[in-house]
């Protein structure tokens, strides 16, 4: 499968002291990010407990959430570098749609499209022509090509993630954001979605970025793995920090 851009080993993302508040009925949450430069084609995870702020690093990565403060967060796309905190929300919107696929816990397809149609999505919302042909080659990949013209509801739990990651990939994004894309499957799935996930992800030169409980899942196989730091400040507010793993 050809690569969409050449491996030039570039930084896709690069954080500095970016930091997330968010408060919820008397108590707040702060993440931190000191620093964090993530590159093309990288395979990423970033591990943790509940609550810890896997899903806010995320959303601050997918362009959902942005930064309360920050001293510089900036993404490398389509051989630009986009300082994300001078975009307003149509050219944000216009980033996700083009340069990110995206992987949520429970596949997040649409229950009244076909798989095929779920994955084409992107490319016709993009305008991108060759989706039919991406798709069908990527649902081959995955072992789910029988399961084109069903609906997600027929479909095993494991199935409906490898129609997610097809959906995520068909638009060739640099970048691939997943969050716990096999927390709803058996470990000998999740094993496998995993490898394949990565093995399409490492072809297409895709930085992949995987939020997981599960630090079995990733040991050994993730190029980088991040966790977190959290500490109660008093009685009111937690700091959680970006660390990345031993
Ligand atoms: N919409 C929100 N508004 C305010 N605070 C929130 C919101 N969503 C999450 N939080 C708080 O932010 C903190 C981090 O939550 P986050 O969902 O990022 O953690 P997580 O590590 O992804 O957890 P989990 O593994 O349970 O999904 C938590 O203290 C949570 O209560």
């Amino acid at each position: 499968m050809p690569s969409p851009e050449p491996q030039d080993g570039g930084v896709v993302y690069c954080l500095r002291q970016v930091v997330k508040q968010r408060a919820k009925g008397g108590s707040a949450f702060e993440l931190c990010v000191p620093r964090l430069d993530i590159g093309r084609g990288e395979f990423v995870a970033i591990v943790g407990a509940s609550g810890c702020g896997k899903s806010t690093l995320l959303d601050l990565l997918g362009l959902v959430l942005s930064p309360s403060r920050c001293e510089e967060f900036s993404l490398r796309a389509g051989g630009q570098t986009h300082d994300l905190m001078r975009q307003n929300e149509a050219s944000l919107a216009r980033l996700r749609r083009v340069h990110l696929g995206y992987v949520l816990q429970t596949g997040g397809l649409l229950p009244f499209l076909s798989v095929g149609d779920n994955a084409r999505l992107p490319c016709r919302l993009n305008g991108q022509a060759g989706g039919r042909d991406r798709v069908e080659e990527l649902l081959a990949i995955l072992e789910i090509e029988k399961q084109a013209r069903k609906k997600p509801q027929f479909l095993s739990g494991g199935q409906r993630q490898r129609a997610a990651i097809a959906r995520a990939l068909a638009h060739r994004p640099p970048v691939v954001l997943a969050d716990e894309p096999t927390a709803a499957v058996d470990k000998f799935t999740a094993t496998k979605i995993r490898d394949q996930f990565k093995r399409l992800t490492r072809e297409m030169g895709t930085t992949l970025i995987m939020v997981t409980h599960d630090h079995e899942l990733v040991r050994g196989s993730a190029d980088r793995t991040y966790t977190f730091l959290v500490e109660p400040l008093d009685d009111t507010l937690t700091r959680s920090t970006l660390l990345e793993a031993a």
